[in-house]
């Protein structure tokens, strides 16, 4: 994040006027800290170090930012045999020495992304910590409800709260179409919504109250950066807020970052959330498609792939109509690209051991020859 962007936050929560009804959140709970962090704290912790967010990551340094305000943090002063899962990304909370600023541990995480990228072998943090995820969606061809499933696999198990934000009510005439295909998902929180007008974005405001943090989620043109400029009730709020200036003029050169949104949020901008693939999405796959899951436990074997076994009730369900075959379809695929990336994972984890049990070997030869005075 440039200094631009660090220095142009708005000050949080200090100075608010006594006559508030609500005591003004302190300037940790307006960066999203909440019980569930201050609960890991142990007593000595909580006298001698300091809660800081990351609140972006650049190639050399965290950009964090606690009670006394932003503050680089160089990556050299982190431990460096972190596996990945343990090193600090966009979201995370570190604690910092008071003193000497050092990072002395990171606190646990109420919900973290990773990615799987198209044609990568590793999987790669995203963010942590995230509360919400707008899934955004349009009323028009862009619906999919697969997409969506996908999607909520996805934010399901990061950890996440998910709404479903359908834009373009304006240009449709009859949004039954999209309630009706989201019958099976009740559950889901969903606003139809014309992007381009602040009273009909207004319900989603609560997901980016202050404290909160947020991403979004939705392919190109469904009206992301729209729902931002208008929930911003500006227009350079948003775009400038989540692109980078420098001398040269604004061009969209983009780091992981949080950034402010006018209602006291944070915004997760992140270009790796457009790449999200599945890996170790059990538990997400299986909460978004737990009616399935359900019928599976019917079926008469208990390994039964749901083809042609006798005693099936997920087909019997397929014949009745009370199952949607294109929702078997989807389970089966996105099931299906979760196994494949996790082998690749799996592979990539066993390289990383046999290679690290190569390097200690080397290392303790090393040493050996040292004590015998070679
Ligand atoms: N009428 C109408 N137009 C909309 C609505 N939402 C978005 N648009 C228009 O759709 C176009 C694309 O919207 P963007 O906000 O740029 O879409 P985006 O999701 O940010 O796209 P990317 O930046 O490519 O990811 C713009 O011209 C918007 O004005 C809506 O609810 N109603
Ligand atoms: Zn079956």
């Amino acid at each position: 994040m440039s200094r631009s962007l660090i220095s142009r936050r708005p000050r949080f929560g200090r100075g608010a006027s006594v006559s508030d009804a609500k005591p003004a959140p302190s300037a940790l709970q307006c960066l999203g800290w909440k019980p569930f962090f201050q609960q890991q704290l142990t007593l000595e912790e909580l006298s001698d170090s300091e809660p800081v967010r990351v609140m972006a990551v650049h190639r050399s340094q965290l950009d964090v930012s606690g009670e006394s305000g932003d503050e680089p943090l160089p990556l050299a002063l982190l431990p460096r045999e972190l596996e990945t899962e343990q090193r600090p990304t966009v979201g995370d909370w570190l604690l910092l020495a008071r003193e000497s600023r050092r990072p002395q541990r990171m606190l646990e995480r109420s919900s973290l992304f990773q990615r799987m990228a198209p044609g990568a072998s590793r999987s790669q943090l995203i963010a942590a910590n995230i509360d919400s995820v707008l899934m955004v969606s349009s009323c028009n061809d862009d619906f999919n409800l697969s997409r969506i499933e996908r999607y909520l696999a996805l934010v399901r198990e990061a950890g996440c709260r998910a709404c479903l934000v359908l834009t373009r009510m304006d240009q449709c005439d009859d949004t039954s179409v999209y309630t009706d295909a989201l019958r099976d998902h009740g559950d889901l929180p969903l606003a139809m919504v014309n992007a381009l007008d602040a009273d009909s974005v207004a319900p989603l405001r609560d997901w980016c109250a202050a404290g909160e943090t947020v991403a979004l989620l939705g392919s190109s043109g469904v009206g992301k950066s729209t729902l931002l400029n208008t929930l911003s009730d500006s227009e350079r709020a948003a775009t400038a807020g989540i692109r980078e200036d420098d001398s040269k003029g604004r061009h969209t050169t983009r780091h992981r970052a949080l950034y402010p949104l006018p209602d006291g949020g944070l915004l997760l901008d992140s270009p790796g959330m457009r790449e999200l693939g599945l890996a170790n999405v059990a538990q997400g796959l299986a909460a978004t498609f737990d009616d399935i899951g359900r019928l599976a436990e019917d079926c008469r074997f208990s390994d039964c792939r749901h083809e042609s076994e006798p005693g099936c009730t997920v087909r019997a369900a397929l014949e009745s109509g009370e199952l949607d075959e294109r929702r078997l379809r989807n389970w089966r695929k996105l099931k299906r690209e979760m196994a494949r990336n996790n082998r690749t994972l799996a592979e990539q984890r066993a390289g990383d051991r046999a290679l690290g049990q190569f390097y200690r070997a080397v290392q303790s030869h090393a040493r050996s020859r040292k004590q015998c005075g070679d």
